[in-house]
């Protein structure tokens, strides 16, 4: 396998995946595959490159990889050395249809496509290139060079090698790849969109200012659940706190806090979490005491790191009142 990555679709998605295979030693075809005339497409290509440097330069003291990167247009994009080809065009499926048929014009046999789509799924996706097999969607979180996570997704007519590239080569620049079926919103969109809209909705309903809501999750939500996931929170509280509170909320703001079957399943068979020695995880009780107490000291590691940015964080700019 080849070592060049090629990107295709210059903007923040785009810059930002070719800034972190850079920033690991890795050369880079970043292609701009919008019409444009001539003048237009050098000017574009010029401030990507530019844009690129500063950008190298503040990430890894200097701007040497930058001989690596070769930023062009649709007319001279070579990409055939590519191992693995991200298209990053703007999330519209006529953009992407005209992109992709653009490059499997001219990709090697071997490449892997990864789309970096937020929505549409990997079975629509392989719809459009030449062989559906070697396509994967890799979500880049914003933004792409500092976010670990890359959500991985891929059908079963997804070739399992294509798979296996792409997170060998996401693992080797030190990103955190995470494998999931071709399911709507992959598993950060779909949780942030939930998350996002009740906060929304508690602004809304006046339950506390914006500031205070954010607040709540920098300092207490977002550190936790770097420490514990989700999942492995509801074994370490309790399913059955989880249980109860949902029939509550449920009672009192709606629907949508209805908890799912599997709650009640682990509720009806002794699989309430850490009390149970069993939840969605299965815990070995010799190991407990110790798994607790790594875990402590991985939250005493957040809170160290967090509580002066809490404090002292970059203000939101607020427009002044004439
Ligand atoms: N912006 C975000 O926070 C995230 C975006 N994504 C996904 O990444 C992909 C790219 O998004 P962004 O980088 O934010 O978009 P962007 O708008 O910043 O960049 C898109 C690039 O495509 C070019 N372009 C515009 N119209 C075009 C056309 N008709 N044909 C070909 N190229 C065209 C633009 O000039 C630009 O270079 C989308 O699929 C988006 O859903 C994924 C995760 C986060
Ligand atoms: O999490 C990200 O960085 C992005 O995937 C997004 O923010 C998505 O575009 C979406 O979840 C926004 O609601």
């Amino acid at each position: 396998m080849t070592d060049e990555i090629a990107v295709i679709g210059a903007g923040r998605m785009g810059e930002g995946i070719a800034l972190t295979f850079l920033a690991a030693g890795l050369p880079v075809v970043l292609a701009d595959v919008k019409e444009r005339t001539d003048d237009e497409r050098s000017a574009y290509c010029g401030r990507v490159r530019d844009r690129l440097a500063e950008q190298l330069r503040a990430k890894v003291g200097d701007d040497a990889a930058l001989a690596g990167l070769t930023v062009c247009g649709r007319e001279t994009a070579e990409l055939s050395g590519a191992a693995v080809v991200f298209e990053a065009v703007p999330e519209v499926i006529e953009v992407k249809r005209e992109a992709l048929a653009w490059a499997c014009t001219r990709v090697g046999e071997s490449a892997v496509i990864a789309s970096t789509t937020s929505t549409f799924l990997v079975t629509e996706i392989a719809k459009l290139v030449d062989r559906p097999g070697r396509v994967v969607n890799a979500h880049w979180l914003n933004p792409a060079d500092l976010m670990p996570l890359v959500e991985v997704s891929r059908s079963d007519d997804t070739d399992p090698d294509a798979v296996a590239t792409l997170t060998g080569l996401l693992e080797r620049i030190g990103k955190v790849p995470v494998v999931c079926g071709p399911a709507a919103g992959y598993i950060v969109p779909r949780l942030q969109a939930l998350v996002m809209n009740e906060a929304a909705r508690m602004v809304e309903e006046g339950v506390a200012s914006a500031a205070d809501i954010d607040l709540a999750v920098r300092a207490g939500l977002g550190p936790r659940f770097s420490v514990l996931g989700p999942l492995e929170f509801i074994d370490w509280g309790g399913c059955d706190i989880l249980y109860y509170a949902s029939r509550y909320l449920k009672g009192e703001l709606g629907e949508r806090f209805q908890h799912p079957d599997v709650i009640e399943r682990h509720m009806t068979t002794d699989r309430r979490g850490l009390q149970d020695g069993a939840g969605f995880y299965d815990f070995d009780p010799a190991g407990v005491p110790e798994y607790r107490a790594a875990r402590m000291r991985e939250f005493q590691d957040v809170f160290g790191l967090r509580e002066p940015h809490l404090r002292n964080g970059t203000p939101v700019p607020t427009k002044q009142e004439d």
